[in-house]
């Protein structure tokens, strides 16, 4: 069976999805597309020979449209992925599952009360090959238990209309989302300080950021959040265990010597950067929609339990770097807890 998919947003990222939808991966086709601005929608559908629908209800509702991929502005999110969940059909939804966490906890109890999963958010860093090794090493022991987590998360510059809150709410919330999965472990506190700020800035903007989070189980982790770093996109991780560590690579790139110098190309955005992370990702999401499985991907609990840490960082940029305790509810069962 192909999958018939229907996209909501035709802005960059919808874009991008749809091109790998269409050309990477297997068994699936996009067959709708809307977006408020219908002119964009009516060029990108037209690429792919796609039906434009005037608002994401109607598309959700067409009996062409098996399943739904939501990238349209965050504030948007939690409508569409509520009316898919309603008509009973899988979505993919972009990051942040939603911007509130009650938003986050409506989509949760929805899921609940349709008795099986059929939301996906789109943290791609679970499917990226050096992630998901660092992940076999920590599982397998031989580290012994992890102890400390060491993080970068650089961009090369953001736009003006970038905010110091978005550097939890944007960007450390794809450490946040990796982190819990990568040590299976739940984040209870952050803390967020802001050192000197570098003058390649825009006024408003605090950057860099330095986070702190503690888990349940103790492990401490610092990241460093700094978006206008220049020199490229550039993410690292190291977790240190009883044992070793383990460090995420970087890309691989060929080493080059010329003119007295020998290096490597860093990469410029996480488009490249996870290019191959977010081709696995609508594999296995196609995958399991055409199986007719739940989706084995970053659940509706995993969205919302990053937007609440996410507030807790944001509370403690707020309040000039207290330590915040998360305020989490508990997992209920239909997500692996027991509430
Ligand atoms: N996983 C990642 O690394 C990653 C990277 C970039 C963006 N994103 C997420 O993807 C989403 C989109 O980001 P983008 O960079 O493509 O933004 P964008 O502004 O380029 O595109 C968003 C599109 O959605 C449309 N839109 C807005 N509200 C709509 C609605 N209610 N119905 C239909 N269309 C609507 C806009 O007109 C625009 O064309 C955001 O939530 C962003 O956080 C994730
Ligand atoms: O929306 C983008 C995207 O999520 C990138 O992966 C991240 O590095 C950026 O900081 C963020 O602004």
């Amino acid at each position: 069976m192909t999958v018939r998919v229907g996209v909501i947003g035709a802005g960059m990222i919808g874009q991008d999805h749809i091109r790998r939808l269409t050309d990477v991966v297997t068994g699936a086709q996009v067959t709708a597309v809307t977006d408020i601005d219908q002119a964009r929608a009516a060029e990108v559908a037209a690429r792919v020979g796609a039906t434009v629908f005037p608002a994401g209800s109607d598309l959700i509702a067409s009996p062409d449209v098996d399943a739904v991929l939501v990238t349209s502005w965050g504030p948007t999110h939690a409508e569409h992925v509520l009316n898919a969940i309603a008509a009973g059909k899988p979505v993919f939804c972009e990051k942040p599952l939603a911007t509130t966490a009650e938003d986050c906890l409506r989509i949760v109890e929805a899921e609940r009360a349709h008795g099986r999963r059929l939301v996906q958010v789109g943290f791609m860093r679970r499917f990226d090959a050096g992630y998901r090794q660092m992940k076999e090493v920590i599982t397998s022991g031989s580290l012994g238990a992890p102890l400390i987590v060491h993080c970068a998360h650089r961009n090369p510059t953001v736009p003006e209309s970038y905010t110091s809150v978005m550097a939890a709410q944007d960007t450390a919330v794809h450490e946040i989302d990796v982190l819990r999965w990568l040590l299976d472990d739940e984040i209870v506190s952050a803390q967020v300080i802001t050192p000197r700020a570098t003058s390649q800035r825009f006024g408003h903007l605090k950057d860099p950021q330095l986070m702190y989070f503690e888990t349940a189980n103790g492990v401490r982790i610092d990241l460093e959040v700094f978006v206008n770093c220049q020199y490229g996109y550039d993410i690292q991780c190291e977790t240190v265990g009883e044992a070793g560590l383990v460090r995420l690579p970087d890309p691989a790139a060929v080493a080059v010597r010329t003119a007295g110098q020998h290096g490597t190309a860093v990469l410029q955005d996480w488009k490249g950067r996870f290019a191959d992370a977010f081709d696995t990702e609508f594999r296995e999401w196609v995958a399991s929609v055409e199986a007719g499985t739940e989706p084995t991907g970053p659940s509706a609990w995993d969205g919302y339990a990053a937007t609440v840490i996410t507030d807790a960082a944001v509370r403690s940029l707020d309040s000039d770097g207290t330590v915040v305790t998360v305020d989490m509810k508990p997992r209920p069962a239909l997500y692996g807890g027991t509430a």
